[in-house]
């Protein structure tokens, strides 16, 4: 395969799998086989992490030479370790960059890591701005973690964020405003505060009743519903409408901007081509949110507004599309993290 980046767009899957073969992209250990995804690459923990006393961007540094000014101790990740919430951590990630000219990246948490609110930046060395990878980057990666209501277990290994890489700047095909739902039945889950640990490598693995709190549809006066955030809460919420990417897009769910409201669905999410379409099996599939508020409490209604969806173009079709591997959320509705059983009825 010949690597032509001269049409802007996300490289899917057989490009991402080209540029590992020729060096691009590398890594400490061999790649998992199911870590290319339709159009991003996951990445791993390495075995080392820092507890820092605060997050920093390296300007004109390395991020080696950075984390000596804010480093509190190491900590060796093999045997598993768990991050406490509450404290800022940077990690050591197994790949490693060598952009050719014309392709940079952006990163963002993956689904699963936004779920638990486990707050993930990808730091690079010399970088401006979290989650972006310059144009012909040439380095190692780091990540910042920062769980904020459940303290959790990692080891190397272990994948917190996802890649995508771009050809130039691909541009914006649409943008599509994304409404709550919460009209009827269990609406949504608040984060219970001095929950237990969450294994991030272990799925289907925990009682979601010690770690959530259900919220119920609350009606006023014969409107639909509504729902009150409270401050430094946590929520898992659902779109109104079910989102359809098409096969030969991506889509990044973008916070709102704050005039709408002093709330913000909390991480940028990334949607994979064909997520809710009836080719990948998907039709129906509802985007899920993850919530809070800041310094005030706020009063949510029913299809208010509360994110956007930014569509771009893919380079070429992915030769796999979302959920014909092994996926966890097409076809979700509201949906837990992959690490809990599934609700219990009644
Ligand atoms: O805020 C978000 C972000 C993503 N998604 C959906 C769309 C996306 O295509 C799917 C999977 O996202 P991701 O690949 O980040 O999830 P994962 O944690 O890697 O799970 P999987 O193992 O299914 O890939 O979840 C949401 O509903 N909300």
């Amino acid at each position: 395969m010949t690597l032509d980046f001269s049409r802007p767009g996300i490289l899917p899957c057989q490009a991402i799998e080209a540029l590992i073969a020729a060096g691009a992209v590398t890594s400490a250990t061999p790649f998992d086989a199911d870590q290319v995804q339709p159009a991003s690459l996951d990445l791993r923990l390495g075995a080392r992490v820092w507890r820092v006393r605060a997050s920093f961007l390296p300007g004109d540094r390395r991020v080696e030479e950075r984390l000596k000014d804010v480093a509190m101790h190491q900590i060796d990740l093999e045997g598993g370790a768990v991050l406490e919430k509450g404290c800022v951590y940077i990690a050591e990630l197994q790949e490693r960059l060598k952009l050719p000219p014309g392709l940079l990246a952006r990163a963002n948490p993956k689904s699963s890591s936004g779920r638990v609110d486990v707050f993930v930046r990808l730091l690079t060395d010399r970088g401006l701005a979290f989650d972006d990878v310059a144009e012909g980057y040439d380095g190692p990666l780091y990540l910042e973690i920062a769980p904020q209501t459940f303290s959790v277990l990692v080891r190397p290994g272990t994948r917190l964020n996802q890649l995508r890489l771009k050809a130039g700047e691909p541009p914006r095909l649409e943008t599509r405003s994304v409404g709550v739902e919460l009209s009827e039945g269990i609406i949504g889950f608040r984060g219970r505060r001095h929950a237990g640990i969450i294994d991030l490598d272990r799925e289907d693995g925990h009682d979601p009743r010690d770690f959530w709190e259900p919220l119920e549809a609350r009606s006023r006066d014969g409107r639909p519903g509504e729902l009150l955030l409270d401050p430094g809460e946590f929520y898992i919420l659902a779109s109104m409408e079910s989102v359809e990417i098409p096969v030969d897009q991506a889509a990044e769910m973008t916070p709102i901007d704050p005039s709408v409201g002093e709330f913000r669905v909390h991480y940028a999410g990334f949607f994979d081509p064909g997520f809710g379409t009836d080719e990948a099996h998907g039709a129906g599939s509802r985007g899920v949110l993850e919530v809070r508020t800041h310094d005030t409490p706020f009063l949510l209604e029913h299809g208010q507004t509360v994110a956007r969806l930014v569509y771009e173009p893919l380079t070429e079709r992915p030769e796999r599309l979302y959920g014909e591997g092994g996926s966890h959320y097409q076809r979700q509705g509201l949906k837990l993290s992959k690490h809990f059983r599934v609700w219990p009825e009644g």
